[in-house]
């Protein structure tokens, strides 16, 4: 690893303990009403893209991420939603198929994921949880990587980051590996990157 790509490393770590501090205490000052608004509707362009039987890659929130789930209910019963799944923490994150009714078990990472005999699917378009974000598309994950290889090989999927809009930052310190977003989402706007969308 060369100095710059090491003291990017830190820079992105210091800045994940610093939006995990703001994303926990914005998550848990937020009232029942503002719960409950959150994340339920998406916004047209998405919209106009599930409605074309495109499979969705969502998550089962982890402690304070938005839980973007009841969005996707017609998407879950039609069949068309996928979560990500780890067979063993070595493992690279795919996604399998997921319907309402279908336990979930808690993965290598703590996550909630369908059974490892769950069917593999490809994502058109993944939803994906953020620690932190820029406007530009720039993404700050939980620091394994996993959205970023998955990203690279497959680089059709529309890529959508899910957050609250606390967890803005001016600009995020970009490696070679990191992969624009298209969109960002928060429980505020619907911020467009880039010109997939
Ligand atoms: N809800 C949800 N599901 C998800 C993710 C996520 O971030 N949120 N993932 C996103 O990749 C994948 C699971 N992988 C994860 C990898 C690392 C950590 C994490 O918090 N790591 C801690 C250290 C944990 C440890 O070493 O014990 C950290 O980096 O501080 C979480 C999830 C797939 N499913
Ligand atoms: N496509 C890739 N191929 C190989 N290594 C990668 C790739 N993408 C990321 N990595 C490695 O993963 C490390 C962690 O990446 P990064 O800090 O960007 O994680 P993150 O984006 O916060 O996490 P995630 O992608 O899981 O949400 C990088 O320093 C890099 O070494």
């Amino acid at each position: 690893m060369t100095d710059l790509s090491a003291d990017l490393v830190q820079q992105k770590q210091r800045l994940r303990e610093k939006l995990r501090f703001r994303r926990k205490h914005f998550a848990a000052n937020l009232d029942g009403m503002a719960q409950l608004a959150a994340f339920r509707a998406l916004p047209a362009p998405l919209s106009e893209r599930l409605a074309g039987h495109a499979v969705v890659g969502a998550y089962v929130a982890w402690g304070d991420e938005p839980d973007i789930l009841p969005m996707f209910a017609g998407v879950a019963e039609a069949g068309a939603l996928a979560l990500p799944h780890h067979a063993a923490r070595i493992d690279a994150m795919d996604f399998r198929r997921w319907r309402p009714g279908e336990p979930l078990e808690k993965g290598p990472w703590s996550t909630q994921q369908p059974a490892d005999h769950a069917a593999l699917v490809t994502p058109d378009i993944i939803f994906c949880p953020l620690v932190g974000f820029d406007r530009k598309g720039g993404r700050i994950g939980q620091g394994g990587g996993h959205y970023d290889r998955y990203f690279a090989a497959h680089s059709g999927a529309l890529r959508i980051g899910i957050g609250w809009s606390v967890q803005e930052i001016d600009a995020t310190p970009r490696e070679s590996t990191d992969i624009a977003l298209d969109a960002i989402l928060t429980e505020q706007e619907f911020i467009l990157c880039g010109d997939r969308l």
